[in-house]
């Protein structure tokens, strides 16, 4: 059995403490962390937590005892105090990615899942970076993948990612919201088992353009490119305004939701989530799952990260990955 790949992420962040609090009552299956060894036992340490970490080498069988973390370790560049960044290690969070991809591309693990970096802190570094989304398209050297994230309740997948307000628009073409629709469509049948998926897609503009009295995104754009779909068989409803297509009526029977952008589609599945949703990479050659929240730098050191998200993303990524039997119905 492959184990799992667990990046540790930005180091000053509650990533290793969510690993070290997680690893205390065990795993199901086996699990190794890509990062710095020091730094677990350094924030175990903090944290009041025994833990002993285990050295792994690729082929190597991964430990999923409790209290013990099998790592595979990357070097940290600088020291970390919990909750202060350091543009310094940059480079040493994208290592960690980087191996833990390669080794999914390369059969040592048979999915990874991420905790959460802070894109700020490395383009401080001068490296461009917006997130492990876009950095995974390109080193799986991918055209496109599709941000989905999911909980009990619904799925909310993104047209567009990580980008300033100002540029959605133009970048709302209908090329990208065919390859868009489609890696949307092939991994709900292929990898969640739903055969016929009833998508609700999202306008763009207040009401939908309100008939094009409140912009043409919708007449121009989006409403032909899922015309194209329907007629190929596809259930996509929409462009329906955004403020009322999240409400029950709509989702009753809907197996994901499309939004145009990060924060028309997010703050909603948030709202009524947040903290037990996963954040799933769609059309990657590899198994990527992560955490719904953020590096929560004040609370990194302390104990109180809840670490309901990251569980979540680790049984959902050994689902995909077969190494845990259910359906992946849910998340
Ligand atoms: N998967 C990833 O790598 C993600 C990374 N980020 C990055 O994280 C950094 C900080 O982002 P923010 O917007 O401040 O969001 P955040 O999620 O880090 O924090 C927002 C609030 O939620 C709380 N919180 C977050 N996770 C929690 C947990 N597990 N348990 C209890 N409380 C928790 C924080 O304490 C804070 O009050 C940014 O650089 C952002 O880009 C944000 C989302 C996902
Ligand atoms: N809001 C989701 C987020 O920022 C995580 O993005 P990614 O790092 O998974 O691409």
């Amino acid at each position: 059995m492959l184990p799992l790949a667990i990046t540790a992420g930005e180091p000053a962040g509650i990533g290793p403490d969510l690993c070290i609090q997680l690893a205390q009552k065990g795993f199901a299956e086996p699990i190794v962390m890509v990062c710095s060894s020091s730094l677990l036992q350094d924030r175990a340490e903090a944290l009041g937590l025994p833990l002993v970490t285990e050295l792994w080498t690729p082929g190597s069988a991964a430990t999923c005892k409790p209290g013990h973390l099998s790592v595979y370790p990357v070097s940290l560049d600088d020291t970390v105090e919990p909750g202060i960044l350091s543009a310094e290690n940059a480079n040493y969070v994208l290592k960690t990615l980087t191996l833990a991809a390669e080794g999914c591309i390369n059969g040592l693990f048979s999915g990874m899942v991420t905790a959460p970096v802070h894109k700020g802190v490395i383009n401080d570094a001068g490296i461009a970076f917006t997130g492990h989304t876009e950095f995974l398209q390109e080193l799986c050297n991918v055209d496109r993948v599709v941000m989905m994230l999911a909980s009990e309740q619904m799925r909310v997948a993104l047209v567009t990612t990580h980008l300033p307000l100002a540029d959605v628009s133009a970048a709302i073409t209908k090329p990208l919201l065919r390859q868009i629709i489609t890696i949307l469509h092939h991994d709900l049948v292929t990898k969640f088992g739903i055969a016929q998926p009833k998508i609700l897609v999202a306008g763009l503009n207040p009401h939908a353009g309100e008939g094009g009295h409140m912009g043409m995104e919708e007449i121009d754009t989006i409403a032909p490119v899922l015309e194209e779909f329907r007629e190929q068989g596809m259930t996509l409803i929409g462009p329906l305004p955004a403020d009322t297509l999240f409400t029950p009526r709509w989702l009753a029977d809907t197996d994901a939701v499309l939004a145009m952008y990060h924060d028309q589609g997010l703050p909603v599945l948030k709202y009524q989530s947040f903290g037990s949703a996963v954040n799933i990479t769609l059309g990657l050659p590899i198994i990527r799952t992560s955490v719904d929240h953020g590096t929560a730098l004040d609370l990194a050191g302390t104990g109180k990260a809840d670490t309901g998200s990251l569980e979540q993303a680790i049984k959902s990524a050994a689902l995909m990955a077969g190494l845990s039997g259910g359906a992946l119905s849910a998340t």
